[in-house]
C-alpha cells in the first residue's frame, strides 16, 4: 500500500488561540502518573443529523477506541488516511480535525500518537510513524544508546472538531514509562518497546484489558467521555452507531 506523506510546513498551521485549559494530573497511587489536559472553546448545547464520525486508517487504533469508548458516545468510524502533518503535536492534531471535519462535513474526531523520548526533548513525538517503519524497535532502542535517561512517555491527543468552521477542541493523554528491547507480540506498532510506569511488563505483553485501564490513549478518552457527558450535545443515530 502506498503510504500518502503530506508535510505541512509549521507556519501553514494556524497558530495556537489562547484558550481555556484544564489541567488534570492526576497522580495515581501506584506511580502511574498521567497528565491529561483539555483546551478549546466550550460546548454550547448543539444537535447534530449524525453521530461524531471517527476519522483514522488505524484499524488498531479503532479496535481499542471502541474497546474503551463501549456505548458511551454514539459514534461511527471513516477509514480515511489524512496527511501526516508537522510541527507541535497540539496544532497537529488540530489541524487533522479542521481537515477531516471539511472532508466529511461533520461532527469528528481524530486522534494522533506520539512517543516522546524524554533524553530527545520529546522526539520522535510526532514522527514515530516514520522513526518506526524506517528504523524499527531495535533502531529506536539504538536511538537512546548514547543516553542513560531510557524514560519516555506515550501521548495520545483527541480532537474534536464539531463541524468544518468550528475550531477544534483537544483532549491529551499521557503514560510515562520507558523504552525497553521489544518484548511481546508486535501486532501494534511501537507497544512491545514501551513499558509502562510502575509495570514489569510492556504495552504489548499486558492482556488488552490492562493495556487499555492505564493507557494514553484510555486517559484522553477519559476527557472526551466527560467533555461529551458535559456538553450536552444531541446526536440523531440510525440505530447502527
Ligand atoms: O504501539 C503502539 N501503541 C499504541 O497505542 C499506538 N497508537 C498509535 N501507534 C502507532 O504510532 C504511530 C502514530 O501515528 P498516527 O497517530 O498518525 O497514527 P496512524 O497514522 O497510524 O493513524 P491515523 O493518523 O490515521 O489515525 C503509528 O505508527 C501508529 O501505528 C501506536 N503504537
Ligand atoms: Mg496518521
Amino acid at each position: 500500500m502506498l503510504i500518502r506523506k503530506c508535510f505541512v510546513p509549521c507556519d501553514h498551521l494556524s497558530s495556537a488561540q489562547s484558550l481555556k485549559t484544564i489541567r488534570n494530573s492526576s497522580a495515581s497511587s501506584e506511580k502511574r502518573r498521567s497528565e491529561a489536559e483539555m483546551s478549546g472553546s466550550g460546548g454550547a448545547m448543539r444537535a447534530f443529523p449524525r453521530p461524531v464520525t471517527f476519522v483514522t486508517g488505524n484499524a488498531k487504533k479503532l479496535e481499542e477506541v471502541r474497546a474503551i469508548l463501549g456505548q458511551s458516545i454514539p459514534f461511527q468510524s471513516l477509514k480515511l488516511d489524512l496527511p501526516e502533518l508537522q510541527g507541535e503535536p497540539e496544532e497537529i492534531s488540530k489541524e487533522k480535525a479542521r481537515l477531516a471535519a471539511v472532508q466529511v462535513n461533520g461532527p469528528v474526531l481524530v486522534e494522533d500518537t506520539c512517543l516522546c523520548f524524554n533524553a530527545l526533548n520529546g522526539l520522535p513525538g510526532p514522527y514515530i510513524k516514520w522513526f518506526l517503519q524506517k528504523t524499527g524497535h531495535e533502531g529506536l532502542n539504538n536511538l537512546l544508546k548514547a543516553y542513560e535517561d531510557k524514560s519516555a512517555y506515550a501521548m495520545c491527543i483527541f480532537s474534536l472538531a464539531l463541524g468544518p468552521e468550528d475550531e477544534p477542541i483537544t483532549f491529551v493523554g499521557k503514560t510515562p514509562g520507558k523504552i525497553v528491547p521489544a518484548r511481546g507480540p508486535t501486532d501494534f506498532g511501537w507497544d512491545p518497546i514501551f513499558e509502562p510506569e510502575g509495570y514489569e511488563q510492556t504495552y504489548a505483553e499486558m492482556p488488552k484489558e490492562e493495556k487499555n485501564k492505564i493507557s494514553h490513549r484510555s486517559r484522553a478518552l477519559s476527557l472526551v467521555k466527560a467533555h461529551f457527558a458535559s456538553a450536552g450535545y444531541i446526536f440523531q443515530t440510525d440505530g447502527s452507531a
